[in-house]
């Protein structure tokens, strides 16, 4: 096992990296303050893990909420389950929330944590890999509305975060690459090596080689863990990790929760944000195609659906949470391996950037 931590003074906590690790009980209960623990779940995953951890977990009071699966339930109505199920059971303030899932689970048992009697601790137990690099750590909670991307929540940081890589073995091929979009984002943002590294080893990381796989949850969560430390609440830095996410967002808002995965309308997003990069001379041709070619490799989607008009896109980035005053702000490409958040927008490029990106009309969309 691996420890790395996420250094925020009082609020600091540990992320452990390892095999087997919901099997651990000493683990898991190492950060468990009292006797009652509420474990958030959802039906896919529910069968596959919940029993075991339950049992590993005898001598607590433990109650659980498993939730509908999808992004299409990350909001107020289903969140209300879990503040039901914690009233109902007599959960008191001591209690410990433990979030078992994806991105979707972690967010919205982080947020219910962040509530519930004004803030429980919580656990999250991230069993994709988008989860393991990205929505575990820094404290980012909270669910959608119909007009944007997780537009309630809250900052609130977790007790610890425990990846259990074997888990992994079950999730299908689809999540994988989703959770590769946001691997490779640190490559591009901050750590060009990494992003080196990532086209030689790409292979690996589809064919979910232990040591691959490890490396790169480690060298995510150590780039993700860095930013967050200097820049807990976005006022500044933190934004690069949204790279690709204003155009990202836009996408799964205006095509449904859910039907692009999030990862999905990343990866596309990174290369808008990246086209639009080198149309301000900041990366090269050559460095663009590298990019693309690695999310292609990685079986993910590189242009914005034919159905959204650059009209859609500016409508839906307009309500992007980077927007100050009611200017854009983007985070692009200040070189390979190097980001900067700019309101200094050419709308010429960035339309250009709009057709480059499209798909024609027979490119089928993402899962189909
Ligand atoms: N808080 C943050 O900083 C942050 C960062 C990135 C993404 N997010 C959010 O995370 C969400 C996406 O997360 P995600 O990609 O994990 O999606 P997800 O939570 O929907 O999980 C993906 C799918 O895989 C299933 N699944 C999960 N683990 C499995 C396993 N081990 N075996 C088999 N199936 C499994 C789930 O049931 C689901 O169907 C989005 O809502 C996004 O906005 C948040
Ligand atoms: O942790 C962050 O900060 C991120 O931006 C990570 C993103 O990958 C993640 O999707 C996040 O939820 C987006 O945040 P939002 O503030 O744009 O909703
Ligand atoms: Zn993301």
């Amino acid at each position: 096992m691996q420890t790395l931590t996420v250094d925020l003074a009082d609020r600091s906590y540990p992320i452990h990296i390892g095999e087997q690790l919901l099997k651990n009980r000493e683990l898991l209960v190492r950060h468990v303050r009292a006797k009652q623990v509420y474990i958030v779940t959802n039906d896919t995953i529910a069968p596959l893990y919940l029993p075991a951890l339950i049992e590993l977990l005898d001598g607590y009071q433990v109650d659980t909420t498993v939730l509908p699966d999808g992004e299409s339930f990350k909001n107020l109505e289903t969140l209300n389950q879990i503040f039901d199920g914690l009233l109902e059971a007599r959960h008191n303030r001591t209690t410990t929330i433990m979030a078992l899932g994806g991105g979707v689970v972690g967010d919205m048992a982080g947020f219910a944590a962040a509530c519930y009697q004004r803030g429980v601790d919580f656990i999250q137990l991230p069993t994709t890999l988008l989860s393991m690099v990205d929505s575990s750590v820094g404290g980012k909670t909270g669910v959608n509305h119909r007009l944007g991307k997780n537009m309630i929540g809250a900052f609130y940081q977790p007790q610890a975060v425990i990846a259990d890589m074997s888990v992994l073995e079950s999730l299908p091929p689809r999540e994988l690459s989703a959770g590769i979009a946001e691997v490779i984002k640190y490559g591009l943002i901050s750590d060009r090596e990494f992003f080196e590294w990532l086209e030689s080893n790409l292979p690996d990381l589809l064919a979910r080689d232990p040591k691959a796989m490890a490396y790169a949850v480690k060298r995510s969560c150590e780039n993700k863990a860095q930013v967050v430390a200097r820049d807990e609440r976005e006022g500044g830095l933190r934004a690069i990790l949204n790279l690709g996410h204003t155009f990202g967002h836009a996408i799964e808002t205006h095509q449904g929760y859910g039907v692009w995965l999030h990862g999905e309308a990343v990866a596309a997003g990174m290369v808008m944000a990246a086209d639009l990069s080198h149309r301000r001379e900041a990366i090269t041709a050559d460095e663009l195609d590298r990019i693309v070619r690695l999310l292609e490799r990685a079986h993910l989607p590189v242009k914005a659906p034919a159905s959204m008009t650059p009209d859609d896109f500016l409508q839906l980035m307009g309500v992007d949470k980077k927007v100050v005053d009611g200017r854009l702000r983007l985070v692009l490409l200040s070189k390979l391996g190097e980001a900067l958040i700019t309101s200094d927008i050419e709308q010429d490029l960035l339309q250009e950037t709009f057709a480059a990106c499209r798909a024609d009309e027979h490119t089928a969309p993402p899962g189909a």
